[in-house]
């Protein structure tokens, strides 16, 4: 069977077919928001599915950007790979059909979209923790550290992701710091922009990242680790969509995430920095701390017994976590694909100051990244300075 892009009724036709439903009355509805793909919800009695099927296009752009199908043949794989080293964390897969592009997996509705649950003022106690354990887990396991230099490369070869990783090159490491066409600045915030697109500095520290993005290929990276592609409760995480694995540097994912948890203090910033700083301890405690454990118990790495290599491999991805996720907070606030949690800020005086604050805490993050090489550095990182420039 060739490909075609799905309506419900193909949604269903299909999940019948292949046996995951039986003849009782079905509802299905085509529900996704993503930027990309088809996400299908069906309902048939007890049965609750998810069909997610990639188009042959940037949904959010249109047929003027392809996007190659072999996408969702990327996406079921990582899900199964991160499924071997991290079950809790990622969702069940049904089926999968790489050349229909399609994937029928777990309906986690009975969670939400973390970044839609912050916003409503929900709770995730155990997120930060949970995703620390993900990271540590999926990046560890599929890194040279844990295979040995042959069978990673053997893994590695499977996922190369050219096209999913050229919108990262694009989005993240160059249109944001260019007049592009792609980015969408919001009036008052051109004097921002200026000093960014003016910065030597700055832009040079980001060409390293974009080399770092390119040529690093430690571990299999979810590649779009955002707080939308999080489904959580107060129990339970779920990661989704990994559509953009490939093998790259360890604090992409990383930094990824820190982005999203400065994001999500933005909509009331006062009340919910310090929870979302806690969030961030958390998060990299929990991550360096497993790291470091299942290196002790689990490397083959000849030299694993190092005075000083863990922590160093450690310092490093920190380094460059930050220096990511300052990326990605100047791409979330002027470039193609904004986040919710600012354009959501009603009142304008207000969405400028805050937006004018990720730019400038991008910037900081992205030019003083070395300075932080551990925990306390990390706590300590002030950006008081820049902020009040
Ligand atoms: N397993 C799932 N269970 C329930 N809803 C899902 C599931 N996967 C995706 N969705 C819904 O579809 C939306 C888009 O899914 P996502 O995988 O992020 O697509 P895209 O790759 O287009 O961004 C999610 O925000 C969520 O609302
Ligand atoms: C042209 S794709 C833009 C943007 O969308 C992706 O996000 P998602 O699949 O979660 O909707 C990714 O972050 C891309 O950078």
């Amino acid at each position: 069977m060739g490909y075609q892009a799905f309506t419900v009724q193909d949604a269903i036709e299909r999940v019948r077919t292949l046996g995951l439903i039986g003849n009782e009355p079905v509802t299905a509805e085509e529900i996704g928001d993503g930027n990309l793909n088809l996400v299908f919800r069906i309902h048939a009695g007890d049965q609750h599915l998810i069909l997610k099927q990639a188009l042959p296009y940037a949904k959010v752009v249109g047929e003027s950007w392809p996007l190659s199908l072999e996408r969702a043949w990327i996406e079921q794989s990582a899900l199964k790979e991160f499924a071997k080293v991290a079950i809790p964390f990622v969702p069940r897969v049904y089926h999968a059909s790489k050349e229909e592009a399609f994937t029928v997996m777990e309906d986690l509705s009975h969670l939400t979209i973390v970044r839609a649950g912050l916003l409503e003022g929900e709770k995730y106690p155990l997120l930060a923790e949970h995703i620390g354990s993900y990271l540590a887990r999926t990046l560890f396991y599929t890194s040279d550290f844990a295979l040995g230099p042959v069978a990673k490369k053997q893994i590695a070869r499977q996922y190369y992701n050219p096209d999913l990783c050229d919108i990262t090159e694009k989005l993240i490491f160059t249109d944001p710091f260019y007049d592009a066409e792609t980015n969408a600045i919001e009036a008052g915030l051109e004097a921002e922009v200026d000093r960014i697109w003016n910065d030597a500095e700055l832009k040079r520290e980001v060409a390293k990242l974009e080399a770092l993005f390119i040529t690093k290929g430690d571990a299999l990276l979810h590649g779009d680790l955002h707080t939308g592609s999080i489904f959580a409760s107060a129990e339970e995480t779920k990661v989704i969509d990994p559509e953009f694995a490939f093998y790259g540097p360890f604090g992409f994912d990383v930094g990824q995430f820190i982005a999203h948890l400065f994001f999500a203090a933005y909509p009331d910033y006062d009340r919910l920095r310090e929870e979302r700083i806690k969030d961030i301890d958390t998060f990299w405690l929990t991550f360096a701390s497993t790291f470091k454990a299942l290196w002790e118990r689990e490397a083959v790495e000849p030299f694993r017994s190092a005075d000083g290599l863990v922590e160093d491999v450690l310092s490093t991805i920190l380094q460059d976590a930050l220096g990511f996720a300052g990326c990605e907070l100047i791409r979330r606030t002027i470039g193609l694909a904004p986040v919710a949690d600012l354009e959501q800020i009603t009142d304008p005086t207000v969405r400028l100051e805050r937006k004018r604050h990720a730019l400038r805490l991008g910037a900081a993050l992205i030019k003083r990244r070395t300075e932080c090489k551990t925990f306390t550095d990390l706590r300590n990182f002030d950006v008081t300075e820049e902020l009040s420039r």
